[in-house]
């Protein structure tokens, strides 16, 4: 199922990623106006699959007024198309809805879902709601994905686990978390742990689609071990192919077979250097927690 749906992300892949991983790209903080932006949601997660072919650009829609699928006080059901495994306990979910339509999310955006979760006193419907950020392009017609970590005991995340395709889920939003316009800063510093990387892709694919955006972005992606680093492929891609991206990776526990790299913050320097960075970042320049 897992390469069926990835088959079919990579045909969405556009030409220009073929020739991805060119020029490292040349940035630092200093002499910026800078923006920081940091996430850690759901804790650490972890990843194995290639996901090459989950680097893709969606159509870009150039309908000026499109339909939206989102309503943001009315909970709608989206149907569950597709998953796909991207580490033993982070899964990627693809919601499909009228082709026609658009969700209607503005970059940074997150959405509501919900789940009943038995009755209550008087045998009214229990639910549990809980946000997530879509990772797709806001400007695909028909669909949205989540990539969503799976806790043992987690209730939404477990219900989203036992999903099969065709069954629903119910989704409200958007809700708008930060404005993102173009050229707003021009430079953004961005740390994110786990699946805290969702909100950060949804900033910089906005950025990186739109030629006319000059931002500058630093990604400080701090994971357990490496095969916790989510969606590392697609990442690097998209910083070997776009020179205002540079993406940085800690690690707490570096395996023996973990060769590092460009990027490749160390076990000791991560320790010591990302606190230190952190509050440097969050003293000089305005912190947006996301
Ligand atoms: C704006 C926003 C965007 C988000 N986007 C994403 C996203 O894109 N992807 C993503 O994966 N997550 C995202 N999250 C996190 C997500 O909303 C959920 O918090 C997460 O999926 C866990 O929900 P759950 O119902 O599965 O787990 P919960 O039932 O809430 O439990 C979470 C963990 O806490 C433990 N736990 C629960 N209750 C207790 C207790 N009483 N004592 C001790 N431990 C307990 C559980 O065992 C589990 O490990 C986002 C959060 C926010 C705020």
């Amino acid at each position: 199922m897992a390469a069926t749906f990835f088959r079919r992300l990579s045909t969405a892949a556009p030409a220009a990623f073929n020739n991805a991983f060119v020029g490292q790209p040349k940035s630092g903080f200093a002499g910026f106006r800078c923006a920081a932006i940091a996430a850690v949601a759901g804790g650490m997660g972890t990843y194995y699959f290639s996901e090459s072919n989950l680097v893709h650009l969606d159509q870009i829609n150039e309908e000026t007024d499109p339909k939206i699928a989102l309503k943001p006080d009315k909970w709608l059901e989206f149907k569950l198309q597709d998953t796909a495994r991207v580490s033993h306990n982070t899964h990627l979910f693809r919601f499909s809805f009228d082709p026609n339509e658009k969700l209607g999310l503005d970059v940074a955006s997150c959405i509501l879902t919900r789940a009943p979760l038995g009755q209550d006193a008087e045998g009214k419907t229990k639910y549990v709601i809980r946000p997530y950020t879509p990772i797709s392009d806001p400007d695909a017609k028909g669909y949205f994905d989540l990539l969503v970590k799976v806790y043992p005991e987690g209730k939404m995340s477990q219900h989203f686990a036992s999903l099969k395709p065709g069954d629903v889920v119910e989704v409200k939003g958007p809700i708008e978390k930060l404005r993102y316009s173009p050229n707003m800063k021009k430079h953004i510093g961005m740390i994110a742990g786990g699946t805290g990387i969702t909100p950060m892709l949804q900033v910089i694919e906005a950025i990186l689609k739109n030629p006319d955006d000059k931002t500058q972005v630093s990604l400080l992606y701090a994971n357990v071990s490496p095969d916790d680093i989510l969606l590392k492929q697609k990442l690097d891609i998209l910083a070997a192919s776009h020179p205002n991206l540079k993406v940085f990776y800690t690690v707490d526990n570096p395996t023996k077979t973990w060769k590092g790299g460009a990027g490749y913050i160390s076990k000791i320097w991560s320790q010591k250097a990302y606190p230190l960075l952190l509050k440097i970042l969050s003293s000089l320049y305005a912190v947006h927690p996301v």
